[in-house]
Formats: structure tokens, sequence, C-alpha cells
């Protein structure tokens, strides 16, 4: 877990990068506190005819760019601090792009596998309706997160269009929909996909054949599943671990990550999959592999266990799964970061590309999205990845470098600071 609160943790690293960039310290100040933040209580009945009154937050960090994006996350350990330092990466994940976005998050306190689907729909316009004010297609577009989905956030689009009195384009409110009310094809795939992209693109940086190599992904949900699916069939890798909130599994000789979906649905974990061992989630981290993965929740690597991570290339698909302690040790083993930002921003990427279409009311082939997000993810590789290596800095760093220059340029533009 992690050793620092998280957004001490994005300051932190916000401080340590900013000694690479010409910022004003008036504009420094600025960055390092969200622009809005609201927090919430929403009554919803129960199915037993009880009220049990959740706590959310919706947070807008920076909006120098544009309306703030990102999503909203339901889990029982949700903070607001959390929720802070998930919007602050929003705004350098939206940057680093070059999406026209500024970052935004949104969290409930809730453990979700603890509601009937009633209750989670209750709970979804619930939350529309606390934070109705602040959100719209042109100020603030929420999507899924940990613990959402397209379901929920149907039912939220559908609770914005019941209050708004709007059809097209309030579709636009919120992405990572049901392609059947306006989602994008390949928004289920896009953070996986775009992690994909820029491994291979790593790996090229590196001189590194892929196929046949071995990688590991912690947590096993839309972005580890699919990572797992994908680095298998894509670049032809050796999927030997996997793991849920349960624990993991290991199999040197690869696993199948359809069947291993199939046993979790079953099961509920993946774990006691037939043919593979049982292992520790703090044990697949520590695996002999070329790639490691974590694709579930924050502060996994610490300082406390940097030191006996053996991969190659640490793909960051979880957003703040590395501690800057563990930055530094990573990087004195030569371990190549694709940090969280830029590894895991095919997701947002695909929400912008279903927002434009939504705004337009006209829909792309997969192929096209596949195609448009391999040229965002990869241009936006080697953008941080030369920053990387002109400046002979960490890839964290040469990524805040590429995004905060970009969100201060926009900060003097309008006026907000002086210099
Ligand atoms: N979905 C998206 O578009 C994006 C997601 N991300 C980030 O990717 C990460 C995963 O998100 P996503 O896949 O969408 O979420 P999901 O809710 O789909 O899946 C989360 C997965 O993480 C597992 N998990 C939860 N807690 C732990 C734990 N303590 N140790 C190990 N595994 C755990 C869950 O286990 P179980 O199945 O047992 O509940 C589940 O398999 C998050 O950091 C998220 O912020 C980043 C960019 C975009
Ligand atoms: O799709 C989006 O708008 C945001 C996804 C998200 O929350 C993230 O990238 O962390």
């Amino acid at each position: 877990m992690v050793e620092l609160d998280p957004f001490e943790m994005a300051i932190k690293q916000l401080e340590r990068a900013a000694q690479y960039i010409d910022i004003s310290e008036e504009a420094l100040e600025f960055l390092k506190r969200p622009q809005r933040i609201l927090e919430v209580s929403i009554p919803v009945e129960m199915d037993d005819g009880s009220v049990k009154v959740f706590t959310g937050f919706r947070v807008q960090h920076n909006w120098a760019l544009g309306p703030t994006k990102g999503g909203i996350r339901w889990h029982p350990e949700e903070t607001l601090s959390t929720v802070k330092a998930l919007a602050t990466w929003m705004t350098w994940k939206c940057a680093t792009l070059g999406l026209p976005y500024g970052g935004g998050k949104g969290g409930v306190i809730v453990d979700p596998k603890k509601l009937s689907d009633r209750e989670k729909e209750r709970l979804a316009r619930g939350y529309i309706r606390a934070v109705y004010d602040i959100i719209s297609p042109y100020t603030d577009i929420p999507a899924p997160d940990v613990y959402t989905n397209p379901q929920i956030m149907a039912w939220m689009m559908d609770e914005y269009e019941a209050i708004s009195r709007r059809k097209v384009p309030s579709f636009g409110i919120i992405t990572g929909k049901p392609v059947i009310v306006g989602g994008s094809l390949g928004r289920n795939t896009a953070t996986a996909q775009g992690a994909i992209f820029t491994i291979r693109e790593a790996a090229k940086a590196l001189g590194m054949d892929l196929k046949g190599k071995t990688i590991a992904v912690q947590g096993y949900g839309n972005a580890g599943y699919y990572a797992a699916k994908l680095a298998r069939e894509q670049l032809g890798m050796k999927v030997v671990a996997v793991s849920d909130s349960k624990g993991g599994i290991y199999n040197p000789d690869g696993l199948d990550p359809d069947e291993v979906l199939k046993w979790k649905k079953e099961h509920g974990t993946v774990q006691d999959f037939p043919g593979a061992t049982n292992i520790t989630n703090e044990e697949l981290l520590e695996l002999e592999v070329d790639v490691l993965a974590p694709a579930a929740i924050e502060g996994v690597i610490t300082k406390d266990n940097a030191d006996k991570v053996k991969a190659k290339i640490v793909a960051e698909i979880a957003n703040g799964p590395v501690t800057p302690e563990a930055d530094e040790i990573l990087y004195e083993k030569g371990i190549l970061q694709i940090p969280d930002f830029l590894c895991n921003a095919g997701g947002v990427t695909v929400s912008y590309f279903e927002w434009v279409q939504n705004l337009m009311g006209y829909y792309w082939t997969e192929e096209e999205v596949r195609e448009k997000l391999d040229r965002k993810m990869t241009e936006a590789f080697w953008g941080v990845y030369n920053i990387h290596k002109e400046k002979n800095i960490h890839m964290r760093d040469a990524a805040y470098v590429r995004a905060v220059s970009r969100v201060y340029e926009a900060m003097k533009a309008r006026g907000w600071v002086k210099k």
C-alpha cells in the first residue's frame, strides 16, 4: 500500500520534476492546488427500504487546457486525497497526449460488490444529481474508473439527460458509455491497447524483441485483463502471472487470458486456476519477467520492494503504482518505467474520441479508432522518451516536463499567471 498520502505523492512528483522546467513560483503554487473540490452526500434507498448516505467527490484540478476530464471511482477505501491526486494526474495525462482537456476525477466511498444492480443504479443517478451543477459536455466530462463500468455510465448519462431535458450532445456528458447509447468502438479495450502501444515502443527503444518474452499483470479488471490478452495476441508475449484483489496465479509456461477470465467469472477470483500456482500480489511484483504491468491500484511498488523488481520494463497501467522513493530505486537499477499518465492514457484518449464523435454525431470504425490511438500514443511515447534521453532524467520527470510546460503556457496565455 502507499507509503505516502496519494496527493502528497503527486505534489512530490511535481516538485521533483519542476527542477527541470523553467516555471515561475506562482505558477507552480497554482498547479499544486485543485481549482475546484466538491464533496457531496448521496442518500440511496436500499432494497430493504432503508436509506444509506454515501460520500462522493468531484475534483477539478486544472482547466487551463480545456474542460476537465476524468473517471469516477467507486471504492470502499476512497479518500479525498486519492481523488485529488487522480485529478492532478489527469491534468498531466491530457497534456502529455495533447488532448484539449484539463484534469478531473470523481469518487464515491462504497463497496459496489455489496450493492444490488438496482442499488448501483440509484447511487449512479444520485451522484449525478449531486454533482450536476459542475459537470457538462463543455465543463467537466466524467468516465469510468475502478469498479465503475459502461452500464454505470449509461445510468449517469440518462440521469443527466433527465435533468437537463437535452439529448444530443448531452451524450457527450460522459464517456465510456455502451456503444448503443453513444459509446465509441474501442473504448473498452482502450486503456490496455494504449499501454500495449507504449510497451511496443519501449521495447523498440531498448532494442528488445518482445516475441516469447514474459509479462506479469497485477489486476484483472478492464485494464489488466485486456492488457494480458493484447500482450499475448498482439505482441506474442507469454503471460506468466496475473492477479486480482484476492491474490495471483503463476504458470511459467504461460496462461490463456480468456480461460482465466472465464474461471474468474465462475469462481470470483483468478486464484486456483487449473495448472497454475497461487501466488500473492507481492510475489507477482518480484517475478523474473521481462515486463511488469501493475494494473490495479496505487502505491504497490515502494521503497520496501522496489529493489526486488526484476523486470526490464515497468508499464504503469494503474494510476500511481510506484512511489517517489521507489522511482529512484528502479531508475538506479536501469529499469525503463513507462509512467502512468503516459502508459494508461489510451483510456482518456479514446474517451476524447468518443466525445468528439458525440459532438459530431458521426461515428468511426474500430479500426479508425485504433489507428488514431496508435498515432497519439506512439507520438507521446517518443516525445517523453526523447526528453528522458536529452536531459538524462527519469521517464516520469520527462513526462512531467512535457505536460507541465504545456499547462503553464496555457495559464500564461490566459493571463492566470503573469510569469
Ligand atoms: N478503466 C480505465 O479506463 C482506466 C483505468 N486506469 C487505472 O487502471 C487501474 C485499474 O482500473 P480498471 O481496470 O479500470 O478497474 P476495474 O475495476 O475494472 O478492475 C480493478 C482490478 O484491480 C483489482 N484490485 C483491486 N484492489 C486490488 C489490490 N489491492 N491488489 C490487487 N488487485 C486489486 C480488482 O480485483 P477484483 O477483480 O478482485 O475486484 C480488479 O481486478 C486503476 O489504477 C485505474 O485508475 C487508468 C486509466 C484508464
Ligand atoms: O476516460 C476518461 O475520461 C478518464 C479515464 C481515467 O479516469 C484515467 O485515465 O485515469
